[in-house]
Order: structure tokens, then sequence, then C-alpha cells
């Protein structure tokens, strides 16, 4: 059986190949669903929802802004969020650190490869075991909270200042969803403290991702579809190649990150705590033909004391209740299998 080590690929075995040959090895190249549907054409205006922080902030702007991030949950799952206040050194910091590491020689970012049966370290975290197909990125996932939890043999060394930068960048990020949740719990109808609660305290992990650039675009998938199996996702885009695409009513829309902006999406378990009031959205990522794309992904978890499931106040729930860990363990095994876990929560009422 391959182990998970023979699927460390090194950004300078793929680029070497692809960007001198007309070839694109088998094993990555994708003929299955995962590139199919429509991608809105370029003559066709779109505009992904942008929730500019700073002004629902201010008093005298609020009023107007704040209707914003609510309709952006309900609609599209997804938002740009500009002037979102995090610290600007500790973005640029956790931005050099990831360029850094994806840059290093195969061999040392091998020192924090992953192991068979494991989850956290650098490698291919994302390809599906039934598809056998493998996607067009090197990912590096680690669990950043609880502090506890934190297996840092899997945190690189090289850079040096790697660490650190990712300590204070996830601190950054458990804030900022402290911030941002309280204007969707207004827009709920549902106590501040009930869905900042769901939140606080609870799991963060980490998603560092590298998309080389690739001759073919058409033939590979830098990310195959999926929707985040975890309760809010904060994506900072390290560079400004574009790649990522979110799917609305059948049709792609590729994200034209903003500078500075913090790309927002809502996921799996958010959508099951608002009573699918939010809604968490198919995206995937395609690898452009000039330019590398990296990225510093960030997962917040939440539960309701222990359990996923809707919160009371939303009125009959429309997904039955799960212990965490089941959830956890439910969710792997969907993506593996390529299906949508949250499906299978879903309480059919009848009519
Ligand atoms: O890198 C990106 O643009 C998306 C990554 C992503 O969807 C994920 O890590 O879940
Ligand atoms: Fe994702």
């Amino acid at each position: 059986m391959e182990s998970v080590g023979d699927k460390v690929i090194s950004r300078a075995q793929i680029t070497g190949t692809f960007t001198d040959s007309t070839v694109i090895p088998d094993r990555y190249v994708r003929s299955d669903e995962a590139r199919d549907g429509v991608v809105v054409g370029d003559d066709e205006s779109y505009e992904l929802p942008v929730v500019d922080m700073a002004r629902l902030l201010d008093p005298e702007s609020s009023e107007a802004e704040v209707a914003k991030p609510g309709s952006a949950c309900r609609d599209w799952g997804f938002f740009q969020l500009t002037n979102h206040g995090v610290d600007e050194t500790i973005v640029q910091d956790m931005k050099d650190n990831t360029v850094q590491f994806f840059g290093l020689p195969l061999e040392k970012k091998k020192a924090v490869a992953i192991q068979a049966g494991g989850l956290e370290g650098f490698g291919h975290h994302y390809s599906r075991a039934s598809c056998e197909k493998l996607d067009w990125a090197e990912s590096l996932i680690l669990v950043t909270e609880h502090k506890e939890q934190r297996n840092i043999r899997f945190w690189p060394a090289d850079p040096s200042t790697f660490r650190d930068a990712l300590d204070k960048y996830s601190m950054e990020m458990s804030d900022l969803t402290s911030r941002l949740m309280p204007f969707m719990a207004s827009d709920l109808g549902v106590e501040q403290e009930t869905l900042v609660g769901t939140f606080q305290g609870k799991k963060q992990s980490v998603a560092f991702h590298y998309y080389p650039q690739c001759r073919h675009p058409e033939k590979v998938i830098g990310i195959t579809p999926h929707h985040d199996g975890l309760a809010l996702t904060l994506l900072l885009h390290v560079d400004d190649t574009p790649g990522l695409q979110v799917r609305k009513n059948g049709t792609w829309y590729p994200v034209k990150p903003l500078p500075g902006a913090l790309v927002i999406n809502v996921g799996d378990i958010l959508q099951i705590l608002t009573n699918g009031t939010y809604k968490s959205v198919e995206h995937r990522v395609l690898p452009d033909v000039e330019k590398g794309r990296a990225t510093v992904v960030m997962f917040q978890h939440a539960c309701v004391a222990g359990m996923v499931k809707p919160l009371p106040e939303l009125g009959e729930a429309a997904y039955r209740a799960i212990e965490k860990v089941e959830y956890i363990k439910g969710n792997f095994r969907a993506l593996a299998e390529g299906t949508w876990f949250v499906d299978s929560l879903k309480i059919n009422h009848g009519t």
C-alpha cells in the first residue's frame, strides 16, 4: 500500500515537470466531477459580498453595514472582510513565514511530514481516498487551539520565526471570530452570548496551502470541491493570485482577492447551529497558469455543550444533534467518500 510519505511531492518536482513539459502525470489528471460545472463568464459582472468591519463598528455607519454579514452568510456563505483590525505586523509575519516554509527544499519540509494515519503535518491532505487522484497543492495542517493539544513536532522549526508567527496569528483569528459573532447573533435574533459562547474556548486548526503554477490548469484541480466541516473559516491570501471559486445555484464564481481583506466562510457546523439559516457552500481551487498561490486558512470549531446541533432558539430542529467527536469522525468519513455529512443529519419532518 502507498504510504502517506509517498504522497509528499516537492514544489520543485511539480513545477520542474510541468513548466517544461506538456504532459501531466496521470495521478493529477482530473476528468471527474471535480472539474464539472459552469464558471461565470468573463463578460458577466458579479460581486461577492464585502463587509467593512470599520463601518460595522462606527456608530455613524453601522446601521447600514450591519445587514451585510448576515445576508452574505444566508445568500453566499462567503464574504470578504475589509478593515478587520487584525495587527498588520502579525499578518505580514504569517505571510512571510508561509512563503519561506513552502520555499524550502522538500527534504526540509519533510521534517514535519504527516505520518501514516495522522492528520497533522506537511503533505497532500485533501485528495479523496475514493478517487486516488491528487490535488495540485501541498499543504501543512496543524491544530492551534487548545494550546495543550498542539503537536509542536509538526510545527516547522524552519523558518525559525514560524512558530511564534503562528502562535500570534492564531490568537488574532480567535479574537476576530469573537468580534464578528455578535453581528451574526443580532442578525439571527439570538443572544450575543449564546452564539459567542458556542465558539469561545473551542478548538482551532489551520491549513497552509501552496498551489504551484500549472501550465495546464484545465487538467488538474488545486482543491477538490468540498464544504468546510467546521464552524467558521477565515482565509488569508498570502499573494494576489486568484484561484478560489464558490458555487452558487450550480455556477462557480471566482473570488477576486481584495488587498488586505480576509475571506470568511460559513462551515457546516455554523449551518447546523443556525438551523440552516446560514449556508455552508461548496468551493474549490483551480491553479493559476502563471503564478503560484499560497493561503493560510484558519478553521474555528464550535459546539453547544459538546454537541453539534441547532440553537434551540431557532425553531424546530432541522438537523439531529450529534456529539462533536462523532461529528468529526463522520465528517472525515464522508469527505473520503465524496459525500456531504450534513445531508445525513437532516431531519425529514414530512409534510
Ligand atoms: O486555499 C484556498 O483558497 C481554499 C482552501 C480551502 O478551501 C480549505 O482549506 O478548506
Ligand atoms: Fe475549504
